[in-house]
């Protein structure tokens, strides 16, 4: 067993010794089969919520309504659920009513997919009457009984599956995917910040541009934010090769398969719901791209792009143009290498420099001379020292003042 299992089964002892039922059960478990690592050890239990609490000294009430609370264990928190069924969901989002139930069995059966509905007992022995063990050996994504069930329960499981096909490279049963277009309409209940957690995954799966075609042929596409224009991309999408690509390019690969501009892009990444951050740094990689787009780089806009944003916008072009991404990168890096600085503060000039050389007050001038000393030195006209770029300067105020 694995060392996350190990360091939790006194957690299980603890709960079977007070006379109640505790096993490993959903992606921990599947992940330990599929030889993965494993993130997060996630217990279910015969045991109340309340009850737990009494056996436990440290825990914590984060889900307690839906009978998960976390119980810190020699410094480790884990999420401990009651087994649950859901009584009926009537907005396929979250269930009306959660009813608390003894049975490891009937917990196992409202779960999504089989591969996430086997429970390891503390010896390690598995409890999968669903047949998960099966569809992992088969690389199958299967719903546990009826997929129009599973998917009207919480619709969001539809999303989830293609994630795990972009994941794990499994295929998706047949009335699993049947199922993904005839319900895709069942997502437009669900929020966007859940549909984002589960599509980011998804771009950052092996399987990624594949898992981008089904979001466009099965239609769950018209149901996520501002996709509803871009079937046909999303469907040829699987022609192009993103390997290597971060969660960040990929949002910006999508927007230029969709050919939308950058205040389109813009949109795009509020409707989204992406954070701030995440949305300028994916919008100055694409002002990058359309620059080059139109131009070659020089030493000006290798310098302003900076390495991160120029190497970002690199990969994606490649991608786009099927083109060699090593050799292409290689020669660029070795000119942006060759740039004399490669940001400001590394220019031997400051505001106060230039005041305290030409006694002004400060104004836009400052600004314009720091350019112009960083566009010389850039171009190799000028070192970068101060001494020589006091001359200079000295030297261009006065033809200044000639002329
Ligand atoms: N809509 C959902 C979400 C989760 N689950 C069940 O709850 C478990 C835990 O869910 P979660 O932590 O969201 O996902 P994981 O399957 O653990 O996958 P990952 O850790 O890769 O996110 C799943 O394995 C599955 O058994 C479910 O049935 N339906």
């Amino acid at each position: 067993m694995k060392e996350a299992f190990l360091q939790a089964i006194p957690v299980l002892n603890k709960i079977e010794s007070a006379g109640y039922e505790a096993y490993f059960v959903g992606g921990a478990v599947r992940d330990f089969l599929l030889g993965k690592e494993i993130a997060d050890v996630d217990i279910a239990t015969s045991a109340t919520p309340e009850e737990l609490k009494s056996i436990f000294s440290k825990t914590l009430d984060v889900g307690i309504e839906h009978g998960t609370v976390v119980v810190l264990f020699n410094g480790i928190p884990y999420e401990v659920t009651t087994f649950r069924t859901e009584a009926e969901y009537l907005d396929f989002r979250r269930p009306s009513e959660v009813q608390f139930i003894r049975s490891l069995e009937e917990d196992l059966k409202r779960r999504d997919f089989t591969m996430n509905a086997i429970a390891m007992d503390r010896h390690g022995k598995f409890i999968d009457p669903f047949g998960g063990k099966k569809a992992i050996e088969e690389r199958v994504i299967r719903t546990v009984g009826n997929p129009d069930e599973r998917f009207t329960e919480d619709a969001l499981r539809m999303m989830r599956a293609v994630r795990f096909y972009s994941q794990l490279s499994f295929e998706i049963e047949k009335s699993t995917y049947e199922a993904l277009s005839s319900l895709a309409h069942l997502l437009e209940k669900i929020a966007v910040e859940r549909k984002l957690a589960e599509f980011e995954k998804l771009l950052a799966g092996w399987n990624r541009m594949m898992a981008l075609k089904i979001i466009g042929e099965t239609g769950l596409y018209k149901y996520l934010p501002q996709m509803s224009a871009f079937q046909k991309q999303l469907c040829s999408s699987a022609n192009y090769h993103a390997e290597g690509l971060t969660g960040e390019e990929m949002w910006g690969l999508l927007t230029c398969l969709f050919d939308i501009d950058q205040a389109g892009a813009e949109s795009f990444f509020k409707s989204w719901k992406l954070p701030v951050k995440k949305t300028r740094k994916i919008l100055s990689i694409l002002k990058w791209i359309r620059y080059r787009s139109d131009n070659e780089w020089d030493a000006y806009s290798l310098y302003q792009a900076g390495r991160e944003s120029l190497l970002s916008a690199e990969k994606i072009r490649n991608v786009l143009q099927h083109t060699d991404l090593k050799r292409n990168t290689d020669n660029l890096m070795e000119l942006y290498n060759t740039l004399p600085i490669k940001q400001r503060s590394e220019l031997q000039l400051t505001g106060n420099d230039l005041m305290n050389w030409f006694g002004k007050p400060p104004g836009a001038w400052i600004k314009a001379d720091l350019e112009k000393a960083e566009n010389a030195v850039l171009k190799g006209e000028l070192r970068n020292s101060n001494e020589s770029i006091r001359e200079w300067l000295m030297k261009c105020n006065q033809n200044l003042g000639k002329n």
